[in-house]
């Protein structure tokens, strides 16, 4: 922990998004950043103690200001460290020539059923010990902080068997342990069906319920279940069985909704009270209006779509419908390679009609809620965990209009400065 307080001053724009650690953003509060200029941020102890004007906050510090360190943040943006609430962060190996199998016309549904997909990625994992995946991940997560990312969500799901997600999960806890990222982490055992159970998934999903997610919520290894419901992989009664005896364990449900074909994924979020339902490429309106009622949070992964070439969630419709939107990478071999949220904030903009101003908040705050940790970041606020980044922009807009290009120019985390990037 740094001894010395440190204080940011005179950010052009400081976004704070206070006033919704208790429930995530909708509809158009979506667009409440709460900006303040020439502001700055007093931090102590690795939590934000003052955030106001930068007049404001040398008035409540006084003389103080001589003990700290001081980042001049003149002409840049500041905001809370970015949230990706949903990747598969730990896993081995890639996968190119999928991406140049697609690009010669198969499908990704059909790589999978041909033994490739998942299950390749499932064989690499299986073959790699801890280490190795280790410091794959650790490269990975090294460049999502490269791209502001301070807090990350990481599913299992290249196991397919107990030994092999324990041993995918408790990477994860590891690198939690000893990067600078946090790490909040989801179990996804029901993340395809393994190729020798594929004549008898029923047998597979009771190995899921009965001995994976007993045995994984012992450990205390997850705090989120996650299931792809999709045709051809787990069923809606299937993928209820999975995310009900996720709950029985203490296990929060999240389901991989919608994303092929609409199946009712949607539905079933709202029916079991999930945290989130992501993907939803096809979701219905039926599906939508449910999550709206039930406050399920939509992660949308626009990257997932544009790499899959297909057409992106209708995130527009979703928060004027009033569902809570976050953002994500998710980050993976197959579907989307990239760690860069700050592309996919631009591809929100730019293929789901969402606002600048729509993007933040989803990349952020609500995205804190995705994975239940609103109270503690997510936002600008006194009290909460100083995880902030600087851009190298005049403002929150010019983050999406210059797109494609990494703004970042400080990382700090905890309160430290964890990263310094020139910018020319
Ligand atoms: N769609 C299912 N699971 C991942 C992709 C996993 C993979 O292709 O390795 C996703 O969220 O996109
Ligand atoms: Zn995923």
């Amino acid at each position: 922990m740094n001894d010395k307080p440190l204080l940011i001053r005179h950010a052009q724009q400081l976004v704070t998004l206070k006033g919704s650690s208790q429930a995530p953003l909708r509809g158009k509060e979506m667009n409440r950043l709460t900006i303040i200029e020439d502001g700055s941020l007093w931090i102590e102890d690795g939590v934000i103690q003052y955030v106001g004007q930068d007049a404001e906050v040398l008035k409540a510090i006084g003389s103080r200001i001589d003990e700290a360190d001081v980042i001049d943040a003149t002409g840049h943006l500041v905001t809370p460290g970015l949230v990706d609430p949903h990747t598969h962060l730990v896993f081995a190996g890639s996968r190119e020539n999928e991406f140049n199998m697609r690009l010669n016309g198969s499908t990704y549904m059909e790589i999978m059923n041909a033994g490739g997909g998942i299950h390749a990625t499932t064989t690499a994992t299986r073959n790699a010990d801890q280490e190795q995946l280790l410091e794959e991940s650790t490269r990975r997560l090294n460049r999502f902080l490269h791209h502001g990312v301070t807090t990350i969500e990481a599913k299992s799901g290249y196991g397919l068997s107990l030994e092999h997600e324990l041993k995918q999960l408790e990477v994860a806890q590891k690198l939690n342990q000893q990067h600078v990222v946090d790490i909040v982490s989801t179990f996804m055992g029901a993340h395809a069906v393994p190729l020798p159970c594929r004549e008898k998934p029923d047998d597979f999903v009771d190995e899921v319920v009965e001995v994976m997610i007993p045995e994984v919520a012992r450990r205390r290894l997850a705090e989120f279940n996650d299931v792809f419901c999709e045709r051809g992989v787990f069923t809606p009664e299937q993928s209820r069985r999975v995310l009900e005896a996720g709950l029985q364990h203490g296990l929060l449900p999240k389901i991989h909704a919608d994303e092929i074909e609409p199946y009712g994924g949607a539905e079933l979020a709202a029916a079991v009270g999930a945290v989130s339902a992501d993907h939803l490429l096809k979701a219905s309106d039926q599906g939508i209006q449910a999550m709206a009622e039930q406050g399920v949070i939509a992660v949308l992964l626009p990257g997932t779509a544009f790499f899959l070439m297909e057409e992106s969630a209708n995130g527009r419709k979703m928060i004027d419908a009033g569902v809570p939107v976050a953002l994500s990478t998710d980050c993976n071999p197959g579907s989307s390679p990239t760690v860069s949220l700050p592309l996919i904030m631009n591809l929100g903009c730019l293929k789901m009609g969402m606002t600048p101003a729509e993007v933040l908040a989803a990349s952020t705050i609500n995205a804190a809620h995705a994975i239940k940790r609103g109270h503690e970041i997510g936002s600008l606020e006194t009290g909460k965990k100083a995880d902030v980044v600087i851009f190298d922009v005049p403002n929150y807009m010019s983050l999406q209009y210059l797109y494609g290009v990494n703004h970042v120019s400080c990382v700090i985390k905890n309160g430290q400065v964890v990263l310094q990037r020139k910018n020319g």
